[in-house]
């Protein structure tokens, strides 16, 4: 059988290992999808440069648009990143009827609906494997190997960049600005690493398995985003102290009222699992109501390892593509008629357990007033430590028992406006995962 053909759009870090994995496993990977893959056209912004990587026999162009558009070619894989060009990109690659792989989260969080829409309308595939958590096959978990449960919940680690400078700063003391550094240097980090340390990134892709987790529309704007540039040293040892690490999570959640959707900093036991990943490692817990808690580990970010995702989705489609599309997987896991309209709760009402720092006068009912305080929120601790501090100040640290978001707000209001109380309180997110 002939070869299919693939154009690629990106031989950055992503697609450069694209190439390099479809190169080197070309004969097994033959052997799996029933005939060769062959990218035959590469759309770059330094041609030259390409030319160098990929040799005399491949086409290539600095316009994307002619290889979306190009007959011969049957799957496009979408390698640029970013929104706009990416978006128009891959709505003309599907109105020439081409199958779509991509590794774009930022573009399908924010116009997955569109895309989808419009791949389903006209029959083609659309795959995002690398998009969440690089090379660990989330994706085909949820879509396919759990489609027997009723999801609770979806929580792991999965922005490489970000786990890797909290790990760095925690084990080797670098500088949250050198760990940084070294993320990009490895290829982890977007092109704007903004997306990775504010929390954007994981967004995406916590926004992605919660439409596939729970059949609902992809709705980015309304997850909860908090970063990892306001945490400081002080609160990774603090941490430490208390038996527990500090790593950015993405958490989804069924409750009663609605779904929960969020990312921020958050303190996990120090024997936990999620505690233990470490470096860019990704981890993403899933908790379905027949299999219990399953676990997904492996390397989120990087050339070779978000090529493996890119590669097997380029392999299923060249197993699918002349399959009956109403007898493919659906896009989000739930047939696109199917979704259901459950709301996303504001982080106010979101559940957890929570970490209060504080400084205060180091005085007598001191610590009675602020347990006070707790108290009339209905906000219980769990323990407590007292700890000296410079020119007479008192550092406060309260763990408290599982409350809601909104009542530990208005407890943080009331004590920050207490007479005895020298800084803010640093509020952080305590789950038990
Ligand atoms: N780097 C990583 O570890 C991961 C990246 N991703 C995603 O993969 C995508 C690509 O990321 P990287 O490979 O890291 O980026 P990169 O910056 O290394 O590569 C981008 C490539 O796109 C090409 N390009 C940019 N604008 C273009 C244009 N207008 N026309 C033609 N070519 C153009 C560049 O020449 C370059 O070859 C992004 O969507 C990113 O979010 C997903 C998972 C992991
Ligand atoms: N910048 C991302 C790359 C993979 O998605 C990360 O650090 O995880
Ligand atoms: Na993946």
């Amino acid at each position: 059988m002939e070869p299919i053909k693939v154009g690629l759009l990106g031989l950055g870090v992503v697609g450069g290992g694209t190439w390099n994995v479809l190169r080197r496993n070309a004969e097994e990977i033959g052997r799996r999808a029933g005939r060769q893959i062959e990218i035959v056209r590469v759309a770059v912004r330094d041609v030259a440069k390409a030319r160098a990587k990929v040799g005399a026999d491949v086409q290539i162009t600095d316009d994307a648009f002619e290889v979306v558009r190009d007959p011969q070619i049957d799957i496009v894989v979408e390698l640029i990143g970013g929104v706009t060009l990416a978006r128009e990109l891959l709505l003309e690659a599907i109105a020439h009827g081409k199958h779509v792989v991509t590794a774009n989260k930022a573009l399908l969080a924010m116009h997955g609906t569109e895309i989808f829409e419009a791949a389903s309308r006209k029959g083609v595939m659309i795959t995002f494997e690398a998009a969440v958590a690089g090379g660990i096959p989330i994706i085909k978990a949820i879509r396919e190997g759990l489609t027997a449960n009723r999801i609770e919940w979806v929580a792991g680690i999965i922005n490489g960049t970000t786990n890797y400078i909290l790990s760095e700063m925690r084990t080797n003391k670098l500088t949250f600005a050198q760990a940084l550094q070294q993320a990009q240097q490895l290829g982890y980090a977007e092109a704007d690493p903004t997306a990775d340390i504010q929390g954007i990134d994981a967004a995406q892709k916590l926004t992605l398995l919660a439409s596939m987790a729970f059949g609902i529309p992809v709705q980015f704007s309304k997850a909860y985003i908090e970063g990892i540039t306001q945490l400081s040293d002080e609160d990774l040892e603090t941490a430490q102290y208390l038996g527990y690490r500090i790593k950015l999570l993405g958490i989804t959640r069924r409750r009663a009222q609605g779904i929960e959707l969020r990312v921020h900093p958050t303190l996990v036991p120090a024997n936990s699992i999620l505690a233990n990943v470490e470096d860019a490692m990704n981890a993403v817990l899933v908790n379905g109501d027949a299999v219990g808690q399953t676990l997904y580990y492996g390397k989120g970010a990087g050339e070779e390892p978000t090529a493996s995702a890119v590669v097997a989705d380029l392999i299923d489609v060249t197993r699918l593509h002349t399959a009956d599309p109403g007898q493919r997987v659906p896009h989000l896991a739930f047939q696109p008629d199917a979704m259901a309209d459950i709301p996303i709760l504001p982080i106010d009402e979101v559940v957890s357990s929570y970490y209060l720092r504080m400084m205060v006068d180091d005085v007598p009912g001191v610590l009675a007033d602020i347990a006070r305080e707790l108290s009339n929120a209905g906000i219980s601790i769990g323990s407590m430590i007292q700890q000296p501090s410079e020119q007479g100040y008192a550092r406060l640290v309260f763990l408290t028992h599982s409350a809601q978001e909104q009542a530990v707000n208005r407890a943080i209001a009331s004590i920050e406006s207490m007479p005895f109380m020298r800084s803010q309180v640093t509020r952080l997110r305590v789950e038990e995962f």
